[in-house]
């Protein structure tokens, strides 16, 4: 007789039946232009002057650190560190992206490689290629750019990635690792580790703190909220199915942003002298740009100032750090190699 706790094995989930929940995209309801807001009723003694966190200089500080270790490192033992990213299919944003990485390895002096594949490719090949590089003794750190296209099966290109040149932080073993406390992933996710640095950076407080985070994603909700409860704070994780997330983020002291839909976050989502990092780059239409368009975070900027102490602006904000942060991951891993300290 089928016990009532028992898992259904007639489902076509995988040996955990239904345990692990159906894997259901996020898809959120953008708002392309949002409604006005009343005006707030402060009087200007209590006015707040909001910091702007300023990423940009934040990344070039990180990137002069790593340019000096880069150095030290090629003088001791002939050697720098090499990244390799792999490019699949031609979306504009993805090359662009992958641009400001090569440029940004450029500039501290790592080596970069590209591998590209055309859309249509065989997964077989993108595979490959991976385990090559794996092989490659020049290649210490190796990026699979996301998203890949939708036919690809992403987890098993992921998964073939060397944990050890894994500075994207990805691999099941190095998410896992992330996920417990008193266990060491050998990388964490770029944009985990930049949230952290600006907001150690700007003295904010982590440890107890409230923070209310948008998204879940592999590459930058999942693991803030993994890494922010590692520094002690409270997270809340809100996302697509979340009811009413603006009830949750209004409570926090730190929103982090990261579900790719222009103004999500509205005034009305924030505490009075909260801190926002903004992850989202999104394009949206704008006749006026050169390039037709323009480049806008999760949040309502304008509306964020009336009432934040501190935020990251888009561009400008947590993008720059968190490319500072690959190439902090892709120099640790070739210090690991070297056993250089
Ligand atoms: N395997 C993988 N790893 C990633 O880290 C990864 C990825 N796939 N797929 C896409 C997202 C997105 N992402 C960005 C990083 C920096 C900026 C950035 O620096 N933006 C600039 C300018 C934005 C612009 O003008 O387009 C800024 O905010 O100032 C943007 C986006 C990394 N991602």
């Amino acid at each position: 007789m089928q016990q009532p706790w028992s898992l259904s094995s007639s489902s076509s989930s995988g040996p955990h039946g239904d345990i692990l929940g159906p894997d259901l995209p996020d898809i959120w309801t953008p708002i392309a232009t949002p409604p006005p807001l009343p005006p707030l009723n402060q009087d200007s003694s209590t006015k707040l002057t909001p910091t702007i966190i300023d990423g940009k200089s934040i990344a070039e500080e990180i990137r002069a650190g790593i340019s000096e270790e880069v150095r030290q490192m090629k003088d001791a033992i002939k050697k720098v560190p090499g990244l390799a990213v792999v490019l699949v299919g031609q979306r504009m944003d993805s090359k662009n992206y992958v641009e400001y990485k090569t440029k940004a390895c450029q500039e501290v002096g790592i080596e970069s490689l590209l591998a590209e594949f055309s859309e249509d490719c065989p997964e077989e090949d993108i595979v490959n290629a991976v385990t090559e590089l794996n092989r490659d003794p020049s290649v210490h750190g190796i990026l699979v750019q996301l998203p890949l296209p939708k036919h690809m099966d992403e987890e098993r290109i992921l998964s073939a990635v060397s944990v050890e040149k894994d500075v994207d932080g990805f691999h099941p073993s190095n998410v896992g690792n992330l996920a417990v406390r008193g266990r060491e992933p050998l990388f964490v996710p770029c944009a985990a580790k930049a949230c952290i640095e600006l907001l150690i950076r700007s003295g904010v407080e982590l440890r107890g703190s409230n923070v209310a985070v948008v998204g879940r994603s592999k590459v930058v909700g999942l693991p803030t909220s993994l890494l922010l409860q590692r520094h002690h704070a409270t997270v809340s994780n809100v996302h697509a199915f979340t009811r009413n997330p603006g009830d949750i983020t209004c409570q926090a002291d730190i929103v982090i942003s990261a579900a790719g839909v222009p103004n999500l976050v509205r005034r009305s989502w924030l505490k009075r002298g909260s801190i926002v990092i903004d992850f989202g780059t999104n394009r949206v239409e704008d006749t006026d740009s050169e390039l037709g368009y323009c480049v806008t975070g999760d949040v309502c900027y304008e509306e964020a100032l009336q009432v934040v102490s501190a935020i990251t602006p888009v561009p400008g904000g947590a993008g720059p750090v968190t490319i500072a942060m690959l190439l902090s991951n892709t120099l640790e891993s070739a210090k690991r190699t070297y056993g250089f300290n």
